[in-house]
């Protein structure tokens, strides 16, 4: 059987962890019987993308994206493009997609994932022209993912110090969404469209978010008092965001939602600008991904 050729991608900075040991991990892990393999590292924001597109363009068949959403957000969209398939190590400080999919969070773990090379394909979204595989938003979550780039210390500690801070300020928004045809107009604090069904450090904000029902859920989180964060917490710590009279979700396919402002957007929680309308848009089915099997 002739090998594979792969290619881990290595964000240095993703999650605030090491990973100068990463290389020897994949050594002493990875099985070298299916595998040529390579790494590298990533030097600044949108080398992950370069790397992967000339990575594709070779002969590299499986390419890993080492670090967290933002990471797989740039190897992924190029992994899509050019029909090849995406593996993940997860490194980030959320994780979304990488424990939506269940793969072990235990880098030697998550190696074997690899080395088992069971292929899924799953569904990918646009906000506008960008991709997103995991969530994409507007609203007090984009505000952070804005604040928070510009921040030294990453990682969950990182996010919920800034958090706190930033929430005190925030004044939720009156948003135009619009769904199968449908107008929402909602005041909200924060507006979600989920492929997968949470942000990341398991806080599910779309519990029965499917990756391969070729719908996308509109999570919308209205405006509440401080004093109900605590609730609004457990309900997606617990995966019953759903239940919670804080949260609507309304399920789509064609979707576009008009704002006043023109404040950041996020893609799998790295900031964009993108203007005040946003067409939101699904691919079924259309990228590649190496998951645990989950029949096993
Ligand atoms: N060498 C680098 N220096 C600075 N930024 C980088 C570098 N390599 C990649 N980046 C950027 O780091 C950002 C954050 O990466 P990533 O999303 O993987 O980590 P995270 O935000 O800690 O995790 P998560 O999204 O799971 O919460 C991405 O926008 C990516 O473009």
């Amino acid at each position: 059987m002739s090998k594979s050729n792969i290619l881990f991608i290595i964000n240095p900075i993703s999650g605030g962890k090491d990973k100068l040991k990463i290389p020897a991990l994949i050594d002493a892990n990875l099985d070298r019987s299916k595998f040529n393999a390579n790494y590298s590292f990533t030097e600044y924001i949108g080398h992950a993308s370069e790397i992967a597109e000339e990575a594709a363009n070779k002969n590299f068949d499986i390419i890993v994206a080492v670090g967290g959403d933002g990471t797989i957000n740039e190897i992924g969209t190029k992994v899509m493009q050019q029909n090849k398939i995406l593996g993940i190590l997860p490194f980030g400080s959320g994780n979304g997609l990488s424990r939506f999919l269940k793969i072990p969070m235990n880098t030697a773990k998550a190696i074997k994932v690899i080395n088992d090379c069971n292929v899924r394909v799953i569904d990918t979204a646009r906000f506008n022209d960008k991709c997103f595989f995991n969530m994409a938003g507007m609203g007090f979550d984009a505000h952070i993912s804005s604040v928070f780039a510009g921040n030294k210390s990453r990682g969950l500690s990182g996010y919920l110090k800034l958090g706190f801070q930033e929430m005190l300020n925030y004044k939720p928004q009156v948003y135009h969404i619009y769904i199968d045809g449908k107008e929402y107009i909602r005041k909200a604090f924060v507006v979600s469209v989920a492929n997968s069904s949470q942000y990341g450090n398991n806080a599910h904000i779309a519990p029965n978010a499917s990756i391969t029902d070729g719908l996308l859920d509109v999570c919308i989180i209205k405006e509440f008092p401080i004093y109900k964060i605590p609730v609004l917490a457990y309900h997606m710590l617990n995966a019953s965001a759903d239940q919670s009279d804080m949260v609507e979700i309304i399920q789509g396919k064609e979707i576009r939602i008009n704002r006043m402002s023109n404040d950041a957007i996020h893609i799998d929680g790295e900031p964009f600008f993108m203007g005040k309308e946003i067409e939101v848009s699904i691919a079924p089915l259309s990228l590649n991904i190496i998951t645990p099997d989950y029949e096993s």
